[in-house]
């Protein structure tokens, strides 16, 4: 039986206007009516989504997209300007810094004005002070006025609220990283604990390792549209070739703005992958741990490609790299080429741990700059005795000393 959902959000879209300042001509012909000018920006277009109860979701994009626009809509902080949005249970927002706290109260009087905001009664909070001022473990500042504290202090106490008022559901915006280290982690703990609880949890961040560690389900935005939603490695991937597209057309850009872009087109192209059983020079379906392959790759060079290497590199779903080499690492010079050629790079022994991985190649001069990338030039399946689990793979025991 599937859960059900605590938040529906239905063709929800958020226009700002934006205000410019004009320019000498545009106000020369407004007869210097006004500076300045208005424009609409929608920061939310036609979002329509449904989180049910006892998920974590992890809302990731590029900066600007927005992912806190939309955790706002959800916490009620914004109305839409169109559509609608539907949450079931009490709900416990850490979105901007310093959201919900008065600056002139101290910390003490923010913490028992917050818990009311968020539904507790005085004796609830009273019952559940000492716990939030242990955890925020800014006990010595709590009769201050928190205008005069650090934002890592500001999000202490802001957390330690949100956790302790019982909510059904938490929304954490980016905020939790002006922590330091060891609240950051006890955070996370925290949120571990949640999800173990049944709580549903929607969170912004730009760690997407941390998304995918930690959330079932990843929401990717761009320009305000929802443009994937699924497993977080998967949605992750979308968003990683996105943000690669969008380096490359930045040094595109810098190399046409620079006169470099004059060079003929791609001189040069990795062609076809295949990975072949080292002894047999067989193709590979899956391998395990610890097995021998070759990576047979095919470039192809017109007119002439010289002073080039050739890269490899093997990624994990969500695009971590556990291994990456190039020729000129090896020590190995590659002659010039016209035309096509295959070469192999032998991978003996390869420790990886159980799952899927991708193989990721590119040609680059030997200066560094790169020619042609194939990001997923071919998988790898490695399937383990299921004794351990990780991107490594161990032959471990264990003793009693
Ligand atoms: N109150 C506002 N008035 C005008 N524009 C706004 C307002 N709030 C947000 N925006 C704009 O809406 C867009 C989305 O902002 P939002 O903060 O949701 O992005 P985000 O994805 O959370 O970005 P980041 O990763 O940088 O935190 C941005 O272009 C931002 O400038």
């Amino acid at each position: 039986m599937t859960n059900p959902n605590v938040i529906e959000i239905e063709n929800v879209s958020k226009r700002f206007i934006i205000r410019k300042e004009k320019s000498l001509k545009e106000r020369l012909v407004n007869f210097g009516r006004s500076k300045l000018h208005k424009e609409d920006f929608w920061a939310l277009r036609d979002v329509d989504l449904s989180i049910a109860s006892g998920s974590t979701v992890g809302l990731v994009g590029p900066n600007g997209s927005g992912k806190s626009t939309l955790l706002k809509a959800i916490g009620g902080i914004i109305q839409p300007t169109s559509g609608t949005v539907k949450v079931r249970g009490r709900l416990a927002a850490l979105l901007e810094l310093g959201a919900g706290f008065h600056p002139d109260l101290t910390g003490r009087e923010n913490v028992y004005l917050n818990a009311s905001i968020l539904g507790l009664s005085r004796q609830q909070t009273d019952k559940h002070f000492d716990a939030i001022v242990d955890f925020s473990g800014i006990e010595q500042f709590i009769d201050t006025q928190v205008k005069f504290y650090s934002s890592g202090m500001y999000v202490r106490l802001a957390f330690a609220v949100a956790v302790h008022v019982d909510p059904d559901i938490l929304l954490v915006d980016e905020v939790l990283a002006v922590g330091d280290e060891p609240f950051q982690r006890k955070c996370m703990e925290r949120i571990k604990g949640f999800q173990h609880e049944g709580r549903t949890i929607v969170l912004v961040s730009h760690s997407l390792d941390q998304v995918a560690e930690l959330c079932d389900r990843a929401i990717v935005l761009e320009r305000g549209l929802v443009t994937a939603d699924g497993i977080p490695q998967e949605a992750l991937r979308v968003l990683r070739a996105d943000f690669e597209a969008t380096r490359q057309g930045e040094i595109d850009r810098a190399a046409a703005r620079s006169g470099v872009a004059d060079k003929p087109a791609l001189q040069a192209q990795v062609g076809a992958v295949a990975l072949l059983d080292e002894r047999t020079r067989e193709p590979i379906g899956s391998i395990r741990p610890g097995d021998s392959i070759r990576a047979r790759v095919t470039v192809s060079a017109s007119p002439l490609l010289q002073d080039w290497m050739l890269g490899l590199a093997i990624d994990t779903p969500i695009g971590t790299t556990v291994y990456g080499t190039n020729t000129q690492l090896l020590g190995v010079r590659l002659p010039p080429l016209t035309g096509e050629a295959s070469f192999d790079f032998l991978l003996p022994d390869l420790r990886l741990g159980e799952g899927r991985y991708t193989l990721r190649l590119a040609i680059e001069g030997t200066n560094g700059q790169e020619i042609h990338r194939l990001d997923e030039a071919a998988h790898i399946e490695v399937r383990s005795d299921g004794r351990a689990h990780g991107s490594i793979a161990v032959d471990a025991s264990f003793a009693t000393v």
